[in-house]
């Protein structure tokens, strides 16, 4: 069974343990909400008991399907995943998340220690001169979490697309739009 047929095999699902292995998730498809474009972004405080990454910590062990799906994203495969409602998709959506943030974090630590080293060996006399780290060895990406409806970007730590993409309630005029 390939993916695409693993992932349009699970449809309507329960999310048990089980049935979750065999059911894979709808990125960022949100629940109708005719109202989406009267969403305000919550404010600060209240996003952050809802941070993707803090929620982690709460969040099951992922299935081998999500990992699976993890890492074919990691590896920088583009990826639509997709399932009915309670399969995993958020769960699934905040490790992915976590995973490109901790990528991005230990990619500054690894600068910081060779920054470290270069001090360390130019006090030891090793080194004539101070070196710069080659900062361009830093990944640079941009994650932008986004999903159609204010509620469903609520669930996911994001913001809807529209607020994302500078439309926001789309009353401006297209020149002004950013
Ligand atoms: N790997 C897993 N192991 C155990 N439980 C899981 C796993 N993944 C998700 N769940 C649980 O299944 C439930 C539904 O998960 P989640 O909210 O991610 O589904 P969803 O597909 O995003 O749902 P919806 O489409 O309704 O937003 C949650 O209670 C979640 O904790």
């Amino acid at each position: 069974m390939n993916s695409f047929q693993a992932v349009s095999g699970m449809l309507d699902i329960k999310p048990t343990n089980q049935e979750l292995d065999a059911a894979i998730y709808t990125g960022l498809q949100a629940k109708e909400d005719e109202d989406a474009d009267d969403v305000k972004p919550p404010p600060t405080t209240l996003v952050s008991s809802l941070d993707p990454v803090a929620s982690v910590a709460e969040d099951p062990p992922l299935t081998p399907q999500q990992e699976e799906v993890l890492q074919r994203i990691l590896r920088g495969e583009n990826f639509f995943f997709t399932g009915s409602a309670g399969t995993g998709k958020s769960v699934l959506l905040r490790a992915i998340v976590k995973a490109f943030k901790m990528r991005h974090f230990e990619a500054r630590q690894a600068v910081e220690q060779q920054r470290n080293q270069i001090v360390q060996d130019y006090l030891a006399g090793k080194l004539d001169n101070l070196k710069a780290v080659d900062e361009n060895k830093v990944e640079k990406w941009h994650l932008a979490i986004t999903a159609s409806t204010g509620m469903a970007a609520v669930n996911i730590g994001g913001c809807t697309l529209h607020s994302w993409a500078g439309i926001g309630l789309g009353q401006l005029p297209v020149t002004r739009v950013r």
